[in-house]
């Protein structure tokens, strides 16, 4: 199994590096690449860490390189937020980043599952399968926005909430990767109740944690630990389930369905990718009024980017 990580030297690159060191598989090959001159000691400094994962760093020239053979491909390069801002204020630096990446996948991996966690990532998923679709090689069974951050946020928050472990909370949350595109299914919760207020002010907060971070963070960036966490999840549940295990991760994916052309789903994963896009399930009032809500804000932000490629 290879691993390439696209923008390895950020911060959320050498959090998810550093994880997938220490917890992929025997035998793995992590490749980091990254435009900043760094990458090579990431890499040499991970490679310190007695696990049979061989890491590899790849400078701004070695690309190709970089994806030769990948199985997955993570890409958290890009600009991050400062306070004022918001995700599609990145658009116009991160739209050609995104799209110049995903074209040397196209080249060199085009059969590799692409995850993308650069933001705006509602328009960076449409840019990306756009892109492979010109290069002739979409396959929508590989193509998935990393939403997983919210989903330990939300798990994390409501346990906070109700003096619970996280480890035992699920939650699910459906949509897009911003503001009120992002929509936890408290509803859904198992085995807790929750007032009409805790509802409005849980799902505030899950859909307001990224500015939360940015906002902490006084101009120095968004999360990017908890991101690394997130996309060390998602990865490793990709490579068990390649492997054969049978896994469910919510992510943004093509779904074709009513809601927008891209939405968060929980997602059956499998050895080809998506295995199967299951539904996700029955909503509350609230969540079914605060869906209506942010739809046509979701297929804008898809349309922006399906508009950066085909002109
Ligand atoms: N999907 C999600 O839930 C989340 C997404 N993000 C997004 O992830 C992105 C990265 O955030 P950070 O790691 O904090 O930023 P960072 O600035 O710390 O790192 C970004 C890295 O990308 C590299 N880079 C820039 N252009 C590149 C290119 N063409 N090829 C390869 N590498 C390139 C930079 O050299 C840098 O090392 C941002 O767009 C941020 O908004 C952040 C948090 C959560
Ligand atoms: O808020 C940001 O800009 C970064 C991000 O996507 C998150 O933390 O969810």
């Amino acid at each position: 199994m290879k691993v390439a990580v696209l923008g390895a030297a950020g911060g959320i690159g050498q959090a998810l590096s550093l994880l997938l060191k220490t917890q992929l598989p025997a035998g793995s090959a992590l490749s980091l690449y990254d435009v900043a001159p760094v990458v090579p000691g990431v890499a040499v400094d991970l490679s310190h860490i007695p696990t049979d994962v061989n890491v590899k760093g790849y400078g701004k020239d070695d690309l190709a390189d970089a994806l030769q053979g990948a199985d997955i491909v993570l890409i958290p390069a890009g600009v991050p937020r400062k306070p004022g801002m918001d995700r599609s204020d990145l658009f116009n630096i991160n739209a050609g980043i995104v799209k110049n990446l995903v074209e040397a996948i196209a080249d060199h991996c085009p059969d590799a599952c692409t995850c993308i966690i650069t933001n705006p990532v509602n328009t960076t998923v449409a840019i990306a399968a756009e892109t492979l679709k010109a290069k002739g090689v979409y396959n929508k069974n590989k193509l998935f926005g990393v939403t997983t951050l919210d989903v330990i946020r939300a798990e994390t928050f409501v346990a906070e909430a109700k003096g619970l472990n996280p480890a035992n909370v699920h939650v699910p949350v459906i949509g897009g990767h911003s503001g009120t595109t992002i929509l936890p299914l408290l509803s859904q919760v198992e085995g807790v109740e929750f007032s009409d207020e805790e509802v409005a002010s849980l799902t505030h907060r899950i859909q307001n944690a990224g500015t939360e971070v940015v906002e902490a963070k006084a101009g120095g960036g968004s999360a990017t630990l908890s991101m690394g966490q997130a996309a060390a999840r998602f990865c490793l549940s990709l490579v068990a389930a390649m492997r054969g295990d049978n896994v469910v991760e919510y992510t943004y994916v093509e779904t074709n369905s009513d809601d927008a052309v891209f939405f968060s789903h929980p997602v059956r994963l499998g050895k080809n990718g998506v295995e199967e896009i299951l539904p996700y399930g029955e909503l509350s009032a609230f969540e079914k009024q605060a869906k209506q809500d942010m739809l046509e804000g979701l297929r804008g932000d898809i349309k922006i980017g399906v508009d950066f490629v085909n002109g």
